[in-house]
């Protein structure tokens, strides 16, 4: 199971490689973090990054070792977005030419650079952006500003105190005409002595959510007073501007100027199942040490675990952590297709990629933070502990649905392809993810045929109903958008219904990623068929969440909703024995846990009791405060108490 979790052999031991080397290293300690102030906090941070790009070169790990052992370090900070930003930018809508210059110095880090897109009044809408970037003739340079409030620069990880160069998304004005927004690579700071460079207003925007761990980002404010840079340092794959203040466009459809936030939704997609797989390992080990009530004849009390409510709650988390990281691999390869694609300009599978990243970022994301959150509630108050390793985790993660698009806006886009798909029915037959949107007569015909719970042990029917009802939901809309006179008012008047729409086109991805997994990919009968219980659980969970969607379709009657609600509680008995074992296979080392809940070995009463004394209020008996604050109260001469 570990090796069907990990993707192959080679995956599973370079992940476990570098996984042991960070838990072994001191340096990378992390349990002392949430005590640290915000000061101390960052400096850590660069001192855990510095570290690990003098083991990365000293031990000469590959791309994929570095990118372990970085996801080990377990800390955000500025390298995250050089890496993940960054260099994705200047690869993908950089010229041949640019890409000599830069990448170079991108790779060795003798810059260091950030993403500088979100400004404080905008950050969904791209092209609501205000920085302004001039073209001035007379010097070929644009001239780099910050016009209004509003247009500041705000969010940038790493941009506050560490980046020295960022790509900046402004509005390219020449001769007074607006071009769209477009990309420019902007030196920051000074190489010598990391100084702002001249014109530049550059700082922190606060602390944020949750203290250990995003706040080991350095996340920026940026404003412009007339800066200038060359011309040559706008990213010009996609336009170019001449010396002489001509515009252009080449063959390269302007999207793919948002083309590095595709490359980090996949990423993100990808890296969910990672979260959850964290958040579900430390409430499944502890719902097995924890018990309560149920004691008979002095006995042991039940194991939470044993609970169905738990089990209910739980082991629909679990499944969705294995879904997650399927689908993840899945979208890895569509998007390693399309990049190659791309590279030799055939741009026919973007469309796609983009609703395929764009959703499934909103369904990973969204799912994942609830997930790391009910998994808190299962552990009850221990759960509301730092040392529970759970809240920082939730603090860490929730960003997600905001960041890198805010899942509304990108279960939007989604709606947006959908809407294409089935206006072009008539003359172009869809393809890919949608490929079933061709197949819409069976699907608005056909009824669901199950007449008992072992009937749905059985993809071809699940596959079917997740079919017909996202197809029932996408058509449904369509008819209704044809209605409206004006599209762009129908769309905005339905958007409830779209995103809905969306999302179970969506969750029809996973599942049928799940079910083929199954059928091609797995390693060994046993660990086939302990993943297609949790296939089903999957599935037939969303079908239970969802069953009003199912219902109002008309594709199942209430019994079948009812009979698949009977099949998924049998089914949590067959995940119960083989809990442990699941969560087992993510390996998750304790170090990287960092919780006391989620020991391997399950000792977890003694060591929460030892991780308490750690506290800083425990160092005295009496902590500063007591005698200035406590004491008057305690010895005051009152004759009534006066509330
Ligand atoms: C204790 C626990 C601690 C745990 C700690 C653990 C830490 C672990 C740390 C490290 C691990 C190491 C591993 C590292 C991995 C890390 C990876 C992740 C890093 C994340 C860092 C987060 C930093 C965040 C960065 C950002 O947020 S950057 C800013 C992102 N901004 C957005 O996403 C903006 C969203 N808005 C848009 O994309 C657009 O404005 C829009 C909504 C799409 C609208 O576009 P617009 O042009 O205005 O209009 P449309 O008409 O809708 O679109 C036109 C057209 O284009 C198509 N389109 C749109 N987008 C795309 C696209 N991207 N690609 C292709 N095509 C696109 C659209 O479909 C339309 O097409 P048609 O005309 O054909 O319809
Ligand atoms: C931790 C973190 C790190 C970040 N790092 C970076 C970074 O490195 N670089 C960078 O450039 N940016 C960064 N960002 C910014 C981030 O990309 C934006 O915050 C994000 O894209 C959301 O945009 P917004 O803040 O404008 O939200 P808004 O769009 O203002 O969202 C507010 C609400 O409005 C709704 N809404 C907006 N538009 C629509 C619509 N058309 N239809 C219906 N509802 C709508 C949303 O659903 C949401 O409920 C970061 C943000 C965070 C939280």
């Amino acid at each position: 199971m570990k090796v069907a979790w990990a993707g192959s052999r080679e995956a599973f031991q370079v992940s476990d490689r570098m996984a042991k080397l960070v838990a072994n290293d001191p340096v990378f300690e992390k349990f002392s973090k949430p005590m640290l102030g915000r000061k101390e906090l960052f400096k850590n941070t660069l001192r855990k990054a510095a570290y690990a790009w003098k083991l990365i070169n000293d031990l000469r790990l590959t791309e994929e070792e570095a990118k372990w052992l970085r996801h080990y370090i377990d800390e955000p900070n500025y390298t995250d977005l050089h890496w993940e930003m960054f260099v994705p930018a200047i690869e993908g809508q950089g010229t041949k030419e640019q890409k000599k210059k830069w990448l170079p110095l991108a790779q060795t880090m003798q810059i260091i650079g950030t993403y500088a897109q979100t400004e404080l009044g905008h950050g969904s809408n791209v092209q609501g952006l205000e920085t302004t970037a001039t073209f001035d003739r007379q010097t070929d340079e644009f001239v780099m500003h910050s016009p209004t409030l509003t247009s500041s620069k705000w969010w940038p990880g790493g941009m506050a105190k560490v980046a020295t160069h960022a790509i900046v998304y402004a509005r390219l004005i020449i001769d007074g005409l607006f071009h769209g927004v477009h990309g420019f690579i902007v030196q920051l700071r000074s190489l010598e002595d990391h100084s702002p460079l001249p014109g530049l207003t550059l700082g922190d925007i606060g602390m944020k959510f949750g203290h250990g761990t995003y706040n080991t980002m350095d996340n920026g404010v940026l404003r412009f007073d007339h800066v200038r840079i060359p011309r040559n340092q706008m990213l010009m794959r996609v336009s170019q501007v001449t010396k002489e203040g001509k515009y252009a466009q080449s063959d390269v459809p302007r999207q793919l100027l948002y083309g590095t936030m595709v490359s980090v939704r996949q990423t993100i997609v990808a890296d969910a199942s990672k979260a959850l797989s964290r958040a579900v390992c430390i409430a499944t080990r502890y719902s097995v040490v924890r018990r309560q009530f149920g004691s008979r004849n002095g006995g042991p009390e039940t194991q939470v675990i044993d609970y169905k409510t738990q089990q209910s709650r739980l082991f629909p988390l679990l499944a969705s952590a294995y879904a997650f990281r399927f689908v993840g691999e899945w979208l890895k390869s569509l998007y390693i297709d399309v990049k190659q694609r791309l590279e030799a300009n055939d741009f026919s599978t973007l469309p796609e990629t983009h609703a395929c990243t764009a959703g499934l970022k909103a369904l990973t994301t969204a799912a994942t933070a609830d997930g790391i959150e009910e998994c808190r509630k299962l552990c009850g108050g221990h759960g509301y502990l730092i040392s529970s390793g759970l809240p920082e985790l939730f603090a860490f993660y929730v960003p997600a649905c905001s960041y890198e698009g805010e899942n509304v806006v990108m279960m939007l886009q989604v709606a947006r392809f959908l809407v294409k798909t089935v206006s072009n029915l008539g003359y172009k037959q869809p393809v890919g993810t949608a490929a079933y949107l061709g197949r819409v007569t069976p699907l608005l015909q056909n009824n669901c045929a199950v007449q008992t719970a072992e009937d749905w042990l059985n993809p071809d029917a699940i596959l079917e109903a997740f079919e017909a009802r996202a197809a029932r939901m996408v058509i449904g809309c369509g008819e209704r958008l044809a209605m409206f006179e004006n599209p762009e008012e129908g769309f905005a008047e339905l958007s409830i219904d779209l995103v809905e729409a969306s999302l179970a086109h969506c969750q029809l991805i996973t599942v049928s990623v799940f079910i083929q997994k199954l059928n091609h990919e797995i390693p060994g009968n046993g660990v086939k068929r302990s993943l297609e219980v949790l296939c089903y659980v999957y599935a037939l969970f969303l079908l239970h969440k969802h069953q009003g969607d199912f219902l109002a379709t008309g594709y199942l009657t209430p019994k079948q909703a009812s009979l698949a609600n009977e099949q998924l509680r049998t089914l949590y008995s067959k995940v119960r024995p083989n809990a442990i074992a699941f969560v087992d296979s993510f390996n998750h080392m304790d170090h990287y846990l960092c919780s006391v809940l989620g020991r391997y070995d399950g000792n977890v009463y003694p060591k929460l009791y030892e991780a308490a004394w750690k506290d800083p209020l425990n160092d005295s008996d009496i902590v500063d405060g007591i005698q200035q604050y406590v004491q008057p109260i305690l010895k005051q001469k009152l004759h009534y108490a006066k509330l």
